[in-house]
Formats: C-alpha cells, structure tokens, sequence
C-alpha cells in the first residue's frame, strides 16, 4: 500500500477532505500519515485504522518517506516545505490545495471530470505535482466544461457570489457573528408586529455601520457584500479575478487562451460559491443543443431548467450546500445576439472547489 501523508487535515479544507476520503472508503486502499505544524507527538485521528502518532509537517526526513503527499495546509507551508522537500531528492507525488504552485510549468491543476486527458498524459510524462484548482473556476468548469469541450466558448463574462467560506473557517464565524448582531438590534422591534419599518432599517443600517464584526473580512458582510476578493493587481484586476482566465485556460490545456473576466464579490452565504456568467458562443445553437450540451458535461451537473417555480427552490445556497451536485440553470439567449447566453452555475466550494478534486487526484495514482 502506499504510504500517503496527509497535512492539514484538521483545517476546514482538510476536515472535508477526510469526510470524503472515508464515505469513499479511501483509507481502505492506502497507508496514512498525519502530519501537524503544532501537535506532533499527539495521537493520529482514526478514521477507520490506526495511524499512530501524528509527525512534525516540518520535518524533510519524515515528510520524504512518503509516496504521496496531501496539503491543505496552505500557501505559506507550501512555499517554505515543498522547495525544500524536492531539494532533498524526494520524487514522490505532490497534492495541494494552495493556489502557490498551480501556474508552475511542473504542474497539473487537477480536475479530472474536466481534464482527465491531461492528467493522465502528464503522468505518463513524469508530472510530479498536481494542484486543486481555484475553487470558482473549479465550479465554472463543474458547470460549463459540456460547452468548453464542444468547443463552443469564445469568451465568458463571470461575474461570482463567493461564500465566506472562502475566506477559511474565521470568516465563517464572523459571518454568523455579524447576523446575530444585525438581528439583536432589533429583536423586540421585530417581535411587535405594528413597529415602523422606517425605525427598523434605520437601526439596522446603522448596526451594519458600527457593531457588524469587520476583524477578519475588513468589511460588514452580514447584511451587505464586499465587491473585492484577494490582493489588489496593478491592471485594475483582484488576484481572485486574474485567477479566472489563468487558471481555466490551464485546466483546459488550451494553447490559444479563451477569455474569462468578471468581478468577484463576497456575499454572506456559508460555503456555496455561485456564478453569473455570459458566454459568448462561435455558433448560433438552438437552445436545447446548448442545454444538451450541458448536460452532458458531467454526472455531478444537476440541471435546473429555466423555471421560477424549480429555480427558486434548487439553483440556491440551501438546496446546494453539502452535496456533490453542481447546480447550472438560468440558461436563456440574451438581447446581445444568437451567440449570447446567460447561465447561473452554483457549487459547494469545500467539496468540489477544495477538497474532491485532491481526492479523486489520489483515486488516479493509486490506479
Ligand atoms: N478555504 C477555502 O475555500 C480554500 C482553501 N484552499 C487552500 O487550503 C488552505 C487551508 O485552508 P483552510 O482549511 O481554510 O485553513 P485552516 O486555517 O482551517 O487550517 C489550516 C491549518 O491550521 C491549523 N490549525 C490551527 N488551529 C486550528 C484549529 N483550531 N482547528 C483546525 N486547524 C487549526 C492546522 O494545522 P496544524 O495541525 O498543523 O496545526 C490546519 O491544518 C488555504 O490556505 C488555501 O491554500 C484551497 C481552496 C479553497
Ligand atoms: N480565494 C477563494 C478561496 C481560495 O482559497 O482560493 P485559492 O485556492 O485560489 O487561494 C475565496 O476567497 O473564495
């Protein structure tokens, strides 16, 4: 069996990540080794099996007898350890959820529903790393890659609503928090139902102002958004926004790259990641070729026809959280010409746009 070290387990992207590896009952057909930054000599977590104690994630020795390694252990770890680790001879796979190596030329950005192809073409070419893409774009792809794979796409505008999620498990928290304070403020206005509307939007808005925690996202998210995700590019562009065109014509293997721009937006749901998107076709399709098309993207897309009724209660953060399923609807041709259509495209961000595409990358190289 191969022996496979799992750093940053605990984490939230890691969490998820064990909870799939055990309902796919990964841990059966593999050796694990758990590794921490602050906790090494502490018993193992048993999912299912013993592990032993948990070794130090600093330790090039310990962390080189591995075949494989999982990270979810973020940017910074990546930057200090993974140098290091190859400096030191090691020749085994490296699996990671943080953005860090993802646009070297010795790596694949994983996301085999979409780019099996060129997954297994690197392996066979000795690829060494391969990287869990930016979890937007993971999910655009989730939804669209029916459209891409046609060859149909000349550009898309993607406009995201990020979950707090995003920002890793504090922000959650300090998302939840704000709502409470939002609610607090007028929680015996709202249980007397003759109270004025006027009085309660105005001490709602001057909650949202002063009393919204702002310690983690910069800004009052409950009740409100923050059009801005990432660091700021000097052309004008968030790091988030950059990341679409970058990273989607990577995962595509394309030579000639296909335009994707839009802005990014954080908006206060918990861990869904949605995209409103217009994309620009080649062709003039019938529409039911295009949702066709879609469709047959892949098994997890759950198509959600252009419906108020179905729209309203599935193409949402309530009915997506937690599952597997990628949800694409509002798809329609828009004002601008035959070639232009519209599409709402929404996923749980933890599972496919973290945690799922490093699992199903391992799923590959144990065979
Ligand atoms: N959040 C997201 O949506 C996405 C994140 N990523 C990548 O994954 C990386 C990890 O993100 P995320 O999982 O959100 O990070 P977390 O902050 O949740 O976890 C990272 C590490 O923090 C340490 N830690 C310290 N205190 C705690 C605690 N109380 N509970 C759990 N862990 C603790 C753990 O390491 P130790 O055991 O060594 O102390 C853990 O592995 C990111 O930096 C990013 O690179 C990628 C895609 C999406
Ligand atoms: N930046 C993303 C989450 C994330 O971790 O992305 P990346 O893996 O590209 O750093 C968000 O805030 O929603």
């Amino acid at each position: 069996m191969k022996k496979v070290g799992l750093v940053g387990w605990r984490g939230m992207v890691g969490s998820v990540l064990m909870q799939r590896m055990q309902e796919e009952k990964d841990f059966d057909v593999i050796d694990p080794v758990f590794f921490t930054t602050s906790q090494a000599g502490q018993a193992a977590p048993n999912f299912g099996k013993d592990a032993g104690t948990l070794k130090n994630a600093n330790d090039i020795a310990e962390l080189a007898a591995m075949d494989v390694i999982i990270s979810c252990q973020g940017g910074d770890y990546t930057s200090d350890i993974f140098p290091k680790l190859r400096a030191a001879g090691w020749d085994g796979y490296w699996i990671d959820a943080a953005s860090t190596l993802r646009m070297e030329e010795n790596a694949v950005i994983v996301l085999d529903p979409v780019n099996d192809d060129l997954i297994r073409a690197s392996l066979a070419k000795g690829v060494k790393n391969y990287i869990g893409g930016n979890c937007t774009n993971s999910i655009m792809l989730m939804g669209m890659g029916g459209l891409f794979k046609a060859g149909l796409v000349d550009w898309v505008s993607s406009m995201t609503y990020q979950a707090a999620s995003g920002g890793g498990a504090n922000h959650m928290r300090e998302l939840i928090k704000g709502m409470g304070v939002v609610y607090g403020s007028v929680a015996d206005e709202l249980a007397t139902p003759a109270s004025a509307i006027l009085e309660i939007d105005r001490k709602v808005a001057e909650t949202i102002r002063s009393d919204v925690p702002t310690e983690f996202f910069g800004a009052p998210l409950a009740g409100g958004l923050i059009p801005w995700i990432d660091a700021q590019l000097d052309n004008g562009q968030t790091k988030e926004e950059w990341k679409g065109q970058a990273e989607v014509n990577k995962i595509l293997g394309n030579e000639a790259a296909i335009p994707v721009d839009g802005l990014c937006v954080r908006i206060g749901a918990m861990r869904c990641h949605s995209l409103a998107l217009t994309i620009k076709l080649n062709k003039d399709l019938p529409l039911a070729e295009i949702e066709a098309l879609i469709q047959s993207g892949n098994q997890w897309v759950k198509w959600v026809p252009n419906d108020r009724s179905v729209t309203v209660k599935e193409l949402t953060p309530a009915s997506i959280t937690g599952k597997m399923d990628i949800g694409v609807g509002r798809v329609r041709k828009l004002n601008m010409g035959p070639e232009y259509i519209s599409a709402f495209v929404i996923g749980d961000q933890l599972l496919w746009g973290a945690a799922e595409p490093l699992r199903r990358m391992l799923r590959i190289l144990l065979g």
